[in-house]
């Protein structure tokens, strides 16, 4: 298998249980913003006990004065711990969601193309920007609820219960239905979050590519369609998080009377208690003020309850990120024999979905040896060179892979890639400085080093005529290079890499006569003495192939030499004539073979 399921107990564990494990190394501040959250809670209801007392010692100067002095000391506690929850929430929430970031932007380096072909990078990007936010808010602000609302609802119930059971009972009995009406108007609130992330995902995509592909974009007038795309899925966005909001107005509007009505009713039921002499003013003074700690916890829950639903809604989509099977990477490396043949595709057959895009290939490419993909396009020379990289699985039984004699399946991806290096007409060059990108070859390589591969893929001249030389900065995609150069500094990196399998897709038309010469003498420079696979688009490079594969939907239809393809008069013959005429024309005319 080439994919396995990692964090497996993260995968099966239900969405709190997951976001709990990154919280859990943390557990020093957690359990410091919990025991700062109960002791919010106790310093609120002793109050009330002080309250009391105060109300039966009205002619008790030394005791008033001794009951100050703790009210004092409690006001403290209550500042202090207040100052520890926000102190540590922010903490443990911080760190907690930097792990979770991290982890997966390392999930998602070892995630299969197949995943990230499901996936949009700016939905990605969205996930890991603002769902992470909306967990770390909730954990950030609210958890502290979880553990402060029940305690003192529970101490101030124990309370009044102990002073007068009918008030209290009498007093809230509307609350239940308060809770179980609010509860059931906020149960859209996860839905309606879930489909707003989605759509704030799918709009991110579009800025993204509109910003990406700004050239294009303008070139071809494109701004008006994609930014009516933006403004349409801006508009469902707004269209769920109104609903949302709605929501929660509804819910706040009844929330408010429903939960203010058991003041009216200790109002009414306390005066007529104390009337009939079965409650004394003390104790409607405590009740008075403990009433707030009974209703705030029950008007909360269903707003706490809808943060929970939002939460989970964010959980879930960063959680689903986690659940994507990643490459195999924890093998041990392989020991390579370096007379082995470097690639060997037996009767491979493969699909990306359905169709059936490899139809039993096979062919062997010897130590420093050439071997030229040409096909029509579509017919799968990319496919040939993706599962050379291991970015897509094989089913079993659908032929073998073998590198250096290994069978694809027994690597570990990042050691097998490490005998690869790549040079295709995409070129990625990150916006770092020259020297850098170059580096990336080999993250330890030398300055002099770095030096001498820009030397051999003839980048060196034109890097020194930059006003900062290799410490140039090539902006976004290389944006502040040409077509050549950047091209020139991807072989450079290819040739510090000094891998011996060099996988080719040949720069084609886009580049200038002189320009394309300098990147040809480059690549030649790289393919020497390499086992070279290459999608070729120059007539010189298929001449110099040890063998030329021809691809025809999915199957290779001629194999040999170019002269033996030549000789045959078919496909090839057809494809040469087609694709090659004037590059024929031009070698004979300047007297060439
Ligand atoms: N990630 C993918 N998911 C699904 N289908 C794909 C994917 N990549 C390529 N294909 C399909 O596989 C087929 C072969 O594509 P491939 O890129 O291998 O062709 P190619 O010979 O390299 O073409 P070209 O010369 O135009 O680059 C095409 O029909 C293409 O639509």
């Amino acid at each position: 298998m080439i994919f396995t399921k990692q964090a497996q107990h993260r995968k099966k564990a239900p969405v709190f249980g997951w976001v709990l494990s990154y919280v859990k190394p943390y557990r020093g501040w957690v359990i410091i913003c919990i025991i700062a959250s109960l002791l919010v809670a106790v310093a609120n209801i002793w109050m009330g006990i002080l309250i009391k007392t105060m109300v039966e010692h009205t002619n008790n100067f030394d005791k008033l004065v001794s009951i100050a002095l703790i009210i004092f000391c409690l006001t403290i506690v209550g500042f202090l711990s207040k100052y520890f929850i926000t102190y540590s929430a922010a903490r443990f929430s911080s760190r907690a969601m930097r792990d979770l970031k991290n982890s997966m932007a390392s999930h998602l380096e070892k995630v299969p193309m197949s995943t990230m072909d499901k996936y949009h990078s700016g939905d990605l990007v969205s996930r890991l920007t603002t769902d992470a936010q909306i967990l770390q808010s909730f954990l950030q602000k609210h958890f502290f609820q979880l553990f402060y609302l029940p305690v003192v609802f529970v101490g101030a119930l124990g309370l009044l219960l102990a002073i007068n059971w009918k008030l209290i009972i009498f007093s809230v009995a509307i609350l239940p239905v308060a809770i179980a009406i609010t509860g059931w108007m906020s149960r859209p609130l996860q839905k309606y979050s879930e489909q707003m992330q989605d759509h704030l995902g799918q709009t991110n995509a579009i800025a993204q590519d509109t910003l990406s592909g700004i050239h294009m974009v303008k070139a071809f007038q494109l701004e008006g369609v994609l930014y009516r795309k933006y403004h349409a899925g801006m508009k469902h966005v707004l269209k769920n998080a109104f609903q949302a909001e709605k929501k929660r107005a509804w819910m706040t509007a009844p929330g408010i009377l429903l939960f203010s009505s058991p003041i009216l009713f200790f109002v009414a039921y306390g005066g007529y208690l104390i009337q009939a002499g079965e409650l004394d003013l003390g104790s409607l003074v405590i009740f008075s003020y403990l009433l707030h700690f009974i209703i705030e916890p029950l008007s909360l829950a269903p707003v706490l309850f809808a943060q929970v639903q939002e939460t989970s809604g964010a959980a879930k989509r960063l959680q689903e990120i986690f659940t994507q099977p990643v490459e195999q990477n924890d093998q041990p490396a392989i020991p390579v024999d370096p007379e082995a043949i470097p690639v060997q595709f037996e009767n491979v057959t493969f699909a990306y979905d359905q169709a059936r895009i490899l139809d039993n290939v096979s062919f062997t490419l010897h130590p420093s040896k050439i071997v030229a993909l040409v096909g029509a396009s579509g017919s799968g020379k990319s496919t040939i060179m993706k599962l050379l990289c291991g970015f897509y699985p094989m089913e079993p039984g659908n032929g073998r892979l073998n590198v250096f004699g290994h069978s694809m399946t027994d690597w570990n991806m990042t050691d097998m890639r490490s005998y690869l290096s790549m040079v295709s007409q995409d070129t990625t060059l990150f916006p770092v400085s020259i020297a850098e990108n170059i580096s990336y070859g080999r993250i330890q390589a030398t300055q002099d080093e770095i030096i001498a591969a820009a030397k051999a893929a003839n980048a060196h001249d034109f890097i020194m005529e930059l006003p900062q030389g290799y410490q140039t900065k090539v902006g976004e995609r290389g944006s502040r290079l040409s077509g050549g150069q950047k091209q020139r500094i991807a072989i450079a990196r290819a040739i510090l890499k000094d891998a011996p399998i060099l996988l080719l897709d040949e720069p084609t038309s886009a580049l200038d006569t002189e320009s394309e010469a300098l990147v040809q003498e480059a690549l030649e420079n790289v393919m020497e003495n390499r086992s070279v696979l290459v999608i070729a688009h120059r007539l010189s490079t298929i001449k110099d192939a040890d063998e030329v594969l021809v691809l025809e939907q999915g199957q290779i239809v001629e194999r040999g030499t170019h002269y033996d393809l030549l000789a045959q008069g078919g496909v090839y013959t057809r494809l040469y004539q087609k694709q090659f005429a004037t590059e024929m024309h031009s070698t004979l005319a300047a007297g060439g073979v």
